[in-house]
């Protein structure tokens, strides 16, 4: 019997053209082995419920076109359910796709789509909300914020934002396990998977299937220090750095001072400062 496949697109996510999306779906989807329908996106929070109706339907995939905000929108509300996530990632920073091995190139990705290979991986609660990939507390948080507020998306305007906002952090505490506690951070993230995207890393070493996540504390450093770890960042070293701790676990709590935060890239307010966090194993199928 033919599989079914409910195509999210967010046709603001990233800088690419989305609208190419459905006539390359159409040209290189095997529709020998596939039926399938497409909706976009018409605002924040659409690809969760247009997720979850269509696991409530009983389609097979929910394949999303977005990059780790609609991942995480469309991803999420398919936790412990027996439909499958798939991404076409063409978001601006793509962290979830990337660590996942999947293919940047749109066609590509259609034609893995076609050999229907299945994983299940592990997500991350936190309080009642849930994650896939990095969420955190601090200036990436600032950042996710005020990326949200610009006009234009990509890499360049984010990179031009990191530099600008850094000359006037101040720097956050979170205590952990109400007993340690970490002060003169730049920020705290909860990382279930390795990157922020465009290969930035956090936690190299994350893995998405080991039942465990990483909280990882970055020390506010002077600027040659921030430069260093971007440099560390992006050569995936950046776990070594004297600026980082990095605590892996399965469970813990953590209070913070301000409920500025991001899951999966995308600013949060949370309203309580005291955040449990809690690995669930193995809770997501996605086609890789
Ligand atoms: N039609 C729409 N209009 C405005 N916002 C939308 C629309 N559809 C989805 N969104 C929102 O756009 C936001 C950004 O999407 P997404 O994260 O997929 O792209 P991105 O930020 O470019 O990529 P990345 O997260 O990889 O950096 C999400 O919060 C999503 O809910």
């Amino acid at each position: 019997m033919k599989k079914s496949i409910r195509f999210i697109i967010n046709p603001i996510s990233g800088i690419g053209k989305k609208n190419i999306l459905p006539e390359l779906i159409q040209e290189h989807l095997d529709h020998s082995a596939f039926t399938y329908d497409i909706v976009f996106t018409e605002h924040r929070g659409h690809a969760r419920t247009l997720s979850q109706e269509a696991a409530e339907k009983g389609i097979d995939i929910v394949c999303v076109a977005g990059g780790d905000g609609s991942v995480n929108e469309a991803g999420t509300a398919l936790i412990n359910t027996k439909t499958a996530l798939a991404i076409l990632p063409t978001g601006s920073g793509n962290g979830i796709a990337r660590h996942l091995g999947l293919s940047l190139k749109l066609k590509s990705m259609i034609q893995r789509i076609n050999e229907y290979k299945l994983d299940t991986i592990d997500t991350v609660s936190l309080n009642s909300r849930k994650a896939i990939g990095v969420s955190g507390f601090g200036f990436d948080a600032l950042i996710a914020k005020r990326f949200d507020e610009y006009h234009t998306r990509g890499f360049l305007s984010y990179a031009k934002l990191v530099l600008k906002e850094f000359r006037h952090y101040e720097g956050i505490s979170v205590v952990l396990n109400d007993n340690e506690e970490y002060s003169n951070l730049l920020f705290c993230s909860i990382a279930n998977t390795s990157q922020f995207g465009n290969g930035f890393y956090i936690s190299p070493e994350a893995d998405i299937k080991d039942g465990q996540f990483d909280i990882v504390f970055i020390e506010l450093p002077p600027i040659f220090g921030f430069v260093g770890l971007l440099i560390s960042s992006i050569r995936g070293t950046v776990h070594k750095s004297k600026y980082v701790k990095l605590v892996q676990t399965n469970e813990a709590s953590i209070r913070v001072k301000s409920s500025t935060a991001h899951i999966d890239g995308e600013p949060i307010d949370f309203k309580d400062l005291s955040i449990n966090l809690k690995s669930n194993p193995a809770s997501l199928s996605v086609i890789v």
